[in-house]
């Protein structure tokens, strides 16, 4: 059964599913009148990021499924899992919010159904953060999640691959949606989906939507930015955006990566020496800023040039992404160098 009326929540005009069983009979009657359903798969705290994916949703499927879980699998014991903005009420304005005309006809789309499982629903075999105390089913993408974020989260994306095939077997998606702001997250889960040969989503059903950004400072809006205070907000998180497109122009004037990377990292230092000599100090500092092959997620070598690149017959553009910390937030953000549509990703 879905209510719309949940503990501690606001009485809500989207059905909320707490447990698999009740979404599944709200499935099956999508099958049975042919509606297809997008999914997108959240941990909440919504902002217009988001929005963006549940709105593309909207627009190319009958139904709309929204799911918020903070997930224990994908969080290292140091990391932020408790203090993870947890924010439901506003969760459901957001969604309420958004609606979708369908041209030429008088039909309006918004979320059909927030699914809002507890942490023993998705994890019937217990679940702790202590890797080497878990029991039970975990999914691995061996080979692809120690690179880049990984590299940084060597667990990381065990944890997201175990949670998001737990979410796709239970909402069964026909199409799903991920952000290009974690864009080895939604590449990966593409590899997942292809080498588990899944039906829901296919391979071909997962799409990237575009990074979503503050109008005005270019920062790639996230759920931890509601950790930033307001300077560190305006004066330090948009460097890792800025450090980024300064790589971006460096490589197309034809400088080598190691070129690129070493003056990113410079422009960082600059701007982190700035801010520490405020008053009100700001500490900023890169946890590592690299370009990486969208295939294989290895290191492109430091004397690749973007010509080389091409002459070299990679058909696919390169990944120059990376990690900032702002005090004790830390951010991630990317850009494609190339056509990003290679890489399925359309605005
Ligand atoms: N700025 C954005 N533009 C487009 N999609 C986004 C953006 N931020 C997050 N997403 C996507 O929304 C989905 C859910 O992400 P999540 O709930 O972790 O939000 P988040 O803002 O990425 O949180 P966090 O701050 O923890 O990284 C993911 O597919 C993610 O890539
Ligand atoms: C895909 C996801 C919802 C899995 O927990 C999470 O990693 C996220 O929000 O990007
Ligand atoms: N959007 C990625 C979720 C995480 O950092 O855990």
């Amino acid at each position: 059964m879905s209510s719309n009326s949940v503990a501690g929540l606001p009485l809500s005009s989207i059905p909320i599913f707490q447990t698999v069983a009740s979404y599944r009979e709200w499935r099956r009657r999508a099958y049975d009148e042919k509606k297809s359903v997008g999914f997108v798969a959240t941990m909440g705290a919504l902002h217009d990021g988001h929005a963006s994916l549940v709105r593309r949703s909207l627009a190319e499927n009958d139904l709309t499924v929204v799911s918020i879980f903070v997930n224990p699998a994908q969080f290292a014991p140091h990391e932020d899992l408790a203090t993870y903005p947890r924010t439901l009420p506003h969760d459901l304005d957001v969604l309420s919010s958004l609606s979708h005309s369908v041209p030429g006809s008088s039909i309006t789309r918004s979320p059909s159904a927030l699914f809002l499982p507890t942490v023993n629903e998705m994890y019937p075999s217990g679940i702790t953060q202590d890797k080497l105390a878990q029991k039970g089913t975990f999914v691995e993408v061996k080979g692809y999640g120690h690179q880049m974020e990984g590299s940084r989260r060597p667990d990381f994306f065990r944890g997201v691959a175990t949670v998001v095939t737990k979410l796709f077997n239970a909402i069964e998606p026909s199409r799903t949606y991920f952000g290009q702001k974690d864009i080895q997250q939604a590449l990966l889960l593409r590899r997942m989906v292809r080498d588990l040969l899944l039906s829901h989503p296919t391979l071909e059903n997962l799409f990237i939507v575009p990074t979503k950004r503050d109008a005005k400072s270019s920062l790639a809006l996230s759920s931890r930015n509601a950790y930033l205070t307001p300077s560190e907000r305006e004066l330090a998180a948009p460097t890792l955006y800025a450090a980024l497109q300064a790589a971006k122009t460096c490589w197309e004037s034809g400088s080598s990566k190691a070129e690129v990377i070493a003056n990113a990292y410079n422009l960082v230092e600059r701007k982190a020496q700035e801010l520490s000599s405020l008053e009100t100090r700001i500490d900023m500092r890169l946890d590592y800023l690299e370009m990486n092959d969208p295939e294989t997620f290895e290191v492109v070598p430091g004397e690749e040039t973007r010509s080389a690149w091409e002459l070299e017959g990679h058909n696919r553009p390169v990944i120059l992404s990376g990690a900032m910390w702002v005090g004790r937030t830390r951010l991630i953000d990317n850009v494609v160098l190339g056509d990003v549509a290679r890489l399925g990703i359309i605005a």
